[in-house]
């Protein structure tokens, strides 16, 4: 139970955390007249090992679309959402998560120390996402954690394009950090640019508005095989 969407991802052929979100940063829909059952379903053919479930409402998210997916699937899910409490973790869990977010540039460090204790002891694997090299320091428990490198910036909403070469640059820093599963999260808007990133040396990806635009996951898969199978189809 611990490390189950830990093992899961780093057990994966594939592995990309595929999300579920109502809405993008601008706040136009991704979900396109489609349930949350379709998308999951489409993510299951997939092949997805893990899926994140979008619950801040910046994002249209709410805590029913977390029970919703819950009840939808057997895959270990990702909670997304504003979490600084240790009453949050006990949710997260009875509503279904295997994961939840712990965003570094929103909590002082003395926060995600308690929070990342506090998952363990829940049962729940801490997903830490980091911008900087300076926001990996002092982490406890990082074998247990996934840490992500979220490409884009939490604090102006992700409303920028975010930037591939920041995970690209701290990769070094996550791997020093004793994680055994770095992942790169948001602004992967294609195959290419998720093969790049796999084949530099990331052990998951976190995929949302590419995914939800895209008319077949599966086909997207596809070209990420093809992509990865082709390194001079790539983009430098
Ligand atoms: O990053 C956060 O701190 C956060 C907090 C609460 C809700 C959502 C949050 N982030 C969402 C994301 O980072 C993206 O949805 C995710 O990484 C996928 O990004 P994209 O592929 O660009 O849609």
């Amino acid at each position: 139970m611990t490390a189950r969407f830990l093992e899961a991802l780093l057990a994966a052929e594939r592995p990309l955390v595929m999300e579920v979100k109502r809405r993008d940063a601008h706040g136009y829909d991704l979900l396109g007249g489609r349930t949350p059952a379709a998308i999951v379903e489409s993510y299951e053919k997939a092949g997805a090992p893990c899926v994140s479930v979008v619950t801040g409402r910046w994002f249209g998210g709410t805590t029913a679309l977390l029970r919703d997916v819950a009840a939808l699937t057997d895959l270990p899910l990702l909670q997304k959402d504003f979490i600084t409490r240790k009453d949050q973790l006990t949710a997260a869990r009875e509503l279904g998560a295997s994961a939840v977010l712990l965003t570094a540039a929103l909590l002082p460090r003395s926060s995600m120390r308690t929070l990342i204790t506090g998952c363990l002891s829940e049962g729940l694997t801490p997903f830490v996402e980091v911008t900087q090299e300076a926001e990996l320091d002092g982490l406890p428990h990082a074998d247990e954690c996934v840490i992500a490198v979220n490409n884009k910036d939490i604090k102006t909403k992700e409303r920028d394009r975010g930037d591939l070469d920041r995970s690209l640059a701290l990769l070094p820093a996550l791997r020093a950090s004793g994680t055994r599963c770095p992942v790169s999260a948001s602004a992967i808007d294609s195959p290419a640019a998720a093969a790049r990133l796999l084949d530099a040396g990331y052990a998951g990806l976190l995929v949302g508005t590419s995914l939800l635009r895209t008319d077949s996951a599966a086909a997207w898969l596809e070209d990420l095989d093809r992509a990865r199978a082709r390194p001079s189809a790539r983009t430098p």
